[in-house]
């Protein structure tokens, strides 16, 4: 799963590299590679196949699941497609409370203790998923943990998922993506060398 995954990521142009005008990321990383999983919404086979590993990873590691947990944006349609899927209740967490109406961060319901899972398209520092999960521990219910389409895997991310005691998990992840890369030709051999240096430390890559 996690090579098809990665396969087709590609296949769609979901990934881009831009080594020379550096894209920013959400925590204010400058990265030469940006993954786009809000492009699998428009390939209907891509995304069925993305449901079917998620919901393999909920079944195997947080069998308990009561209600799926979307995180705004690119986790709602996600999460949206599971919930069907294994007929459980749905909520989707804001990154920050809303300014106006009734303010909420998480929309949809949670009950107190209610157990649940966070679908995340994809994880750089974790930093979304534990804001994440701080609102919905906040409003009472238990996070068993969180599940997406992609991490980049790096050191930070994970100890900062571990401090904030989320077990992860992912249908795939940058190594495996960037060896496809290499070998189906979709990235050149002094790219996929760029790639190797920025990885070894992404945050200081621009400095
Ligand atoms: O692990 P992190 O460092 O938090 O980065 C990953 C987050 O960044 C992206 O969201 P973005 O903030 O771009 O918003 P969107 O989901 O609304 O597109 C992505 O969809 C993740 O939610
Ligand atoms: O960290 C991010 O903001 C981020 C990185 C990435 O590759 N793709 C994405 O959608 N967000």
């Amino acid at each position: 799963m996690s090579k098809t995954i990665a396969a087709q990521l590609l296949e769609i142009n979901a990934v881009t590299l831009r080594p020379n005008e550096p894209f920013t990321w959400t925590s204010g990383i400058k990265s030469p590679i940006y993954c786009d999983n809000r492009l699998t919404l428009s390939y209907p086979e891509v995304r069925k196949e993305i449901a079917k590993g998620l919901i393999s990873l909920i079944h195997l590691h947080f069998p308990d699941v009561e209600v799926i947990a979307g995180t705004a944006t690119a986790g709602i349609p996600h999460a949206a497609w599971i919930s069907a899927a294994m007929e459980l209740p749905m909520c989707y967490v804001r990154g920050s409370a809303k300014g106006h109406g009734k303010g909420n961060q998480i929309e949809g319901r949670v009950e107190h203790g209610q157990k649940a899972v966070i679908i995340e398209d994809l994880i750089s520092t974790g930093g979304s998923v534990i804001t994440a999960a701080h609102a919905l521990r906040e409003a009472g219910a238990e996070v068993l943990g969180v599940v997406a389409i992609f991490t980049y895997g790096l050191d930070k991310g994970k100890q900062k998922l571990a401090e904030a005691g989320l077990n992860t998990y992912t249908i795939t992840d940058f190594p495996e993506l960037a060896k496809i890369a290499a070998d189906e030709g979709y990235i050149k051999e002094e790219e996929l060398g760029l790639l190797i240096e920025w990885y070894k430390n992404p945050s200081g890559w621009m400095q």
